[in-house]
């Protein structure tokens, strides 16, 4: 079943019109948004993630439309941006803290998790320390590790792995393909990607459109 579609969804800036008129389903799997860059991708992701709304046509998760469905949708959602302000004073671990308590998850469940998923990517060493003393690759892993936080139904990464050296991706990949076992993860990235073959479907935003890759 298709837990999140798109019907005739459109937006603009200023006269640059991003998506015209686009119509998507998102079943549970991996979904993957290739295309050029400024094709987009990262708008699409926006819509999907509520953090922007379009400007004509309709999003819905799980049958029920946005914007009654937003809270809904909120509440089991991931979302990992391209760029982040992080509260560069907070450590690692109380940023995952704080992201938890926003999403309304259990801090002590929510604690678990993130040291699991920090081992995972390689951040276990760094929980502690202050993200200002973060570099861009832990940054990233950071973002994508809270996104992660209380198993979100929607998932939606933008290039989660840009950046990463080779074995670190991997160990990003590793999750993204465990999650997408149970959930709509909706990921924008490179038309090589490493992930391809576990994709469902692969879509390429260009023009306006976004057809299948
Ligand atoms: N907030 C905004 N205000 C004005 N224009 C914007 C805004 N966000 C995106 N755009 C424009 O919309 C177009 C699509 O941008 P978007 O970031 O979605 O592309 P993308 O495919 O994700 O690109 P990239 O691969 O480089 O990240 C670009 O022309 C961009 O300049």
């Amino acid at each position: 079943m298709a837990l999140l579609s798109l019907d005739n969804v459109s937006k603009s800036y200023g006269r640059k019109a991003v998506l015209n008129g686009v119509s998507l389903t998102f079943p549970v799997g991996l979904t993957l948004l290739v295309g050029p860059s400024g094709a987009g991708k990262s708008t699409l992701l926006r819509l999907l993630a509520t953090a922007e709304r379009p400007d004509h046509g309709a999003i819905a998760w799980d049958g029920a439309a946005l914007p009654a469905a937003r809270a809904t949708l909120r509440a089991t959602l991931g979302y990992a941006p391209q760029a982040v302000d992080l509260p560069e004073d907070l450590t690692a671990r109380e940023f995952a803290r704080h992201m938890a308590s926003l999403k309304g998850l259990d801090l002590g469940t929510a604690d678990a998790q993130f040291l699991g998923l920090a081992d995972a990517v390689g951040l276990h060493a760094d929980v502690n320390g202050r993200i200002a003393s973060y570099s861009g690759g832990m940054r990233r892993r950071l973002v994508f590790v809270q996104a992660l936080l209380g198993q979100p139904q929607l998932l939606a990464l933008d290039e989660p792995t840009a950046e990463l050296d080779g074995e670190t991706a991997r160990k990003l990949g590793a999750l993204i393909v465990d999650r997408a076992r149970e959930a709509v993860v909706v990921m924008t990235t490179h038309l090589s990607d490493e992930l391809a073959p576990h994709a469902v479907q692969v879509l390429r935003v260009d023009g306006g459109q976004v057809l299948p890759a």
